[in-house]
């Protein structure tokens, strides 16, 4: 069937983690869905992670330079006003060379100086909050914007009402159907399927206490005939190495980062992960058990947040980053051990799955268009 859409040139600016990368693309490959000819650029901040994962997602990304303010004074912080300045700049001239029907925000510095100066011109715009808590960037930006699309009930506190549209966070289209895939994933992590599975995911940037509780409990998870598939972030990936080196016939694998979370994600059993935002929307969406471990270097704690809107369904097991050291093992070997357990958590969390998000939010974009 022909597209009833034509061509769409947009820009979409942010990044900064996964947290908010990985909705981009998944926007950018559903505006692509629906109309292949439509053009995307992506604007991130220089020397951050959106740099490289965009290009690999196969879409050309400009950098600005930018970054946020510490709240600590810095050397940094003397050098920001000066950072606004020129990437408000660049800004302009990057909508006036580009052009774009609309822009849209993800969140993360690089979406601040690039949709002011669209607003500024009258671009039609929207922003896509992933969080329960607003970041500082998307509250500005909401005063300014066409739309605002959020994953979390109750956001009328940092936005106007009348601009919310309650959609869910898009997600990579790999994650929305992993049910046919676990064969090929355990093969992909050279795991067998005599073993139950446990993945560890620490967001994109990896989490310490997550990584030094399961160092801890190495011996004890495959004592107790568990696989495992770790994923530490770059700051402890050495360490884990060293450790993966006396386990690997136990099936025992460590990474820095998984690209193919898609089959991370259908091999495991059960999860332990972060609570960023972007995990959460996916875990719903694989309907995993899962333990959530809320990061606390976040803003206003909102990992602990996005938790809580599950744990009060019965549909994660929250272990706190404090008491992790003593708790996480224990809980993870008790929820590998306990079946009913786990479908309960699995039927509840699937319950809060959105796998139309990405859909809703560029029909959103189109009606701004229009
Ligand atoms: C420390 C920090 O600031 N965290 C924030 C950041 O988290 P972070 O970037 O960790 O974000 P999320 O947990 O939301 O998402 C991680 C994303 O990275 C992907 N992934 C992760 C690990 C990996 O090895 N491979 C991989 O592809 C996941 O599949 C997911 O798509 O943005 C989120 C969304 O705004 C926030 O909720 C988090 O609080």
């Amino acid at each position: 069937m022909p597209s009833s859409h034509r061509p769409y040139r947009i820009i979409i600016s942010g990044g900064g983690t996964g947290g908010h990368i990985y909705p981009a693309v998944a926007i950018a490959n559903q505006i692509k869905a629906i109309s292949p000819e439509s053009e995307i650029l992506f604007v991130g901040a220089k020397g951050r992670m959106e740099m490289t994962r965009v290009p690999e997602a196969g879409y050309k990304i400009v950098g600005l330079w930018i970054s946020g303010l510490q709240r600590r004074l810095t050397i940094d912080n003397l050098s920001f006003p000066l950072k606004v300045l020129s990437s408000l700049r660049a800004s302009h001239k990057i909508i006036k060379d580009f052009k774009p029907d609309a822009v849209v925000g993800v969140g993360g510095y690089a979406s601040g100086p690039l949709l002011y100066a669209a607003t500024a011109k009258g671009i039609p715009s929207l922003i896509q909050e992933q969080n329960s808590y607003a970041g500082i960037t998307n509250k500005l930006l909401a005063k300014k914007v066409g739309k605002v699309c959020v994953a979390y009930e109750n956001m009328e506190k940092f936005f106007p009402a009348e601009k919310i549209v309650l959609t869910g966070n898009p997600v990579r289209q790999d994650i929305l159907d992993i049910t046919e895939k676990r064969r090929e994933a355990l093969l992909h992590f050279g795991l067998t399927s005599e073993k139950k599975t446990i993945l560890v995911i620490g967001g994109s940037l990896g989490a310490r206490t997550i990584n030094h509780s399961i160092a801890d409990g190495l011996e004890q998870l495959a004592a107790a005939g568990y696989q495992l598939i770790w994923q530490t972030g770059k700051g402890f990936y050495t360490e884990a190495k060293e450790l993966e080196a006396n386990y690997t016939d136990q099936g025992i694998r460590v990474f820095d980062f998984i690209k193919r979370m898609d089959l991370a994600y259908a091999a495991a059993d059960i999860v332990v992960s972060r609570a960023g935002a972007l995990s959460i929307s996916e875990l719903c969406l694989a309907a995993k058990p899962c333990i959530l471990v809320p990061s606390p270097n976040v803003a206003e704690d909102h990992q602990t947040k996005n938790a809580m809107a599950l744990v009060q369904q019965h549909a994660a097991i929250l272990v706190r980053d404090v008491e992790a050291s003593q708790k996480l093992i224990t809980a993870t070997l008790q929820l590998a051990q306990d079946e009913q357990e786990q479908k309960r958590l699995s039927e509840n969390i699937k319950k809060m799955a959105r796998p139309n998000a990405a859909a809703d939010i560029v029909d959103e974009l189109v009606k701004l268009i229009k």
